[in-house]
């Protein structure tokens, strides 16, 4: 595993740390990224006006941003962009454009802009350690963490084709497991460069305890999707191996610390297991055990893949009974994902690079309709 520190532009707190070394204006970092937004593959130091200490310091350390586009697909509606990106140490990682308004349609054969409130699923990891058993990024194994700056990389690449307004990490692995890049990373997104809103930046986690309770205070406004998919601890510990170290019960106890003062909604996720997690008997369970919490349950369907054969997708029929009990029962607002980018592996859990490209080498969900949830403002 490979993951020494590396020096991407847009690694805020090197960055700012360098600058203060230099007695340099951190001014500079604003006008730089600005320059490399609108400037496809230009290089830092040939950012206009920039003092020649500064422009030193870019050119040995700081020359340009650490990753690139290997490969760029798009969905047959055009809805959907995959990117494959490629980092400094050789490990690669994806990042899923998805497109929301009316301009996607056109998107396919026309202008590669213009949609405007597309949203971004980034990764946080290459592989993920926690080996759900229906995910293909789990099966994968961790090859490395992404540092804050090759999180906001693929933010850069993603509003060069696009303009991005809502982020989630949903892509691959686990964003409590790399939780302090993390917490740069949406700094720096929703800073006074890229002036997203925290309110559009939802954090998805396996269950991670202590970081739930640390991101309230660290990120108090952004959203937070638990990974639930099962109403009990014995099934749960079955198909999502780190409820064996976090249980359940502890996680529901996390969630409720967490929406005590705060004015978020906790999404929900419950990926829909045909004969596994999606009868009637665990809609009744999961009512139960979420009854009175201001949350929002989200059914995933399950996407195929051909690492995860052992499942299959549930019917619409027991996805919409499962959701009639919970709403009409117990009361709980329920959504049914809309998956996109399925015919480009670019939908949830579908997210698997394979580990030929990840051999550290050489320098250098998707998520729909989550418009309802309120996770798209
Ligand atoms: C890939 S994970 C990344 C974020 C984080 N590690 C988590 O588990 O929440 C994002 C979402 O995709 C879901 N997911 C994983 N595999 C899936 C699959 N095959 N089909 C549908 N959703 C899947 C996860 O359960 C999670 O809710
Ligand atoms: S669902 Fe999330 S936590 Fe589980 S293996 Fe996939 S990326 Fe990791």
């Amino acid at each position: 595993m490979v993951d020494e520190r590396r020096y991407s532009i847009f690694d805020e707190k090197i960055l700012r740390d360098e600058l203060d070394a230099l007695h340099a204006n951190p001014v500079h970092i604003d006008s730089t990224w600005r320059f490399i937004l609108a400037h496809k593959n230009a290089e830092a130091y040939d950012t206009p006006d920039l003092p020649l200490r500064v422009r030193t310091l870019f050119s040995t350390k700081f020359k340009t941003m650490t990753s690139y586009v290997h490969t760029q697909h798009d969905s047959l509606d055009g809805r959907t962009t995959k990117l494959l990106i490629k980092f400094q140490n050789g490990l690669s990682a994806e990042a899923v454009i998805i497109r929301h308004d009316s301009s996607a349609g056109k998107y396919a054969g026309g202008p590669r802009t213009g949609a405007a409130r597309a949203t971004l699923c980034v990764s946080s990891q290459v592989g993920c350690k926690m080996g759900c058993t229906f995910c293909a990024t789990g099966t994968m194994g961790f090859k490395g963490n992404l540092s804050a700056g090759e999180i906001v990389e693929q933010l850069v690449h993603a509003s060069q084709i696009t303009s991005i307004r809502n982020v989630v990490f949903m892509g691959m692995g686990e964003p409590m497991n790399n939780y302090f890049a993390v917490v740069q990373a949406v700094k720096t997104m929703t800073g006074r460069c890229f002036q997203l809103s925290r309110k559009h930046i939802t954090v998805s986690t396996v269950g991670i305890i202590p970081k739930i309770i640390a991101l309230k205070a660290d990120l108090p406004d952004v959203s937070l999707a638990i990974s639930l998919h099962a109403p009990t601890q014995e099934l749960r510990a079955e198909i999502v191996p780190a409820a064996r170290s976090f249980p359940l019960s502890k996680l529901i106890a996390a969630v409720d610390a967490y929406l005590v003062g705060s004015k978020s909604t906790v999404f929900m996720e419950y990926v829909m297991l045909a004969a596994v997690n999606d009868g009637q008997e665990h809609a009744h369970q999961m009512g139960k055990l979420l009854n009175g919490r201001k949350v929002v349950v989200n059914l995933i369907p399950y996407n195929p893949t051909t690492v995860t054969m052992q499942f299959k997708a549930s019917g619409s029929t027991e996805v919409l009974k499962f959701q009639k009990i919970l709403k009409e029962v117990y009361g709980i607002r329920t959504t049914v994902r809309q998956e996109m980018g399925q015919d480009i592996d670019g939908a949830c859990g579908q997210l698997h690079v394979s580990h030929l490209s990840n051999k550290p080498s050489r320098p250098n969900s998707t998520v729909l309709d989550i418009e309802d949830l309120g996770l798209i403002k």
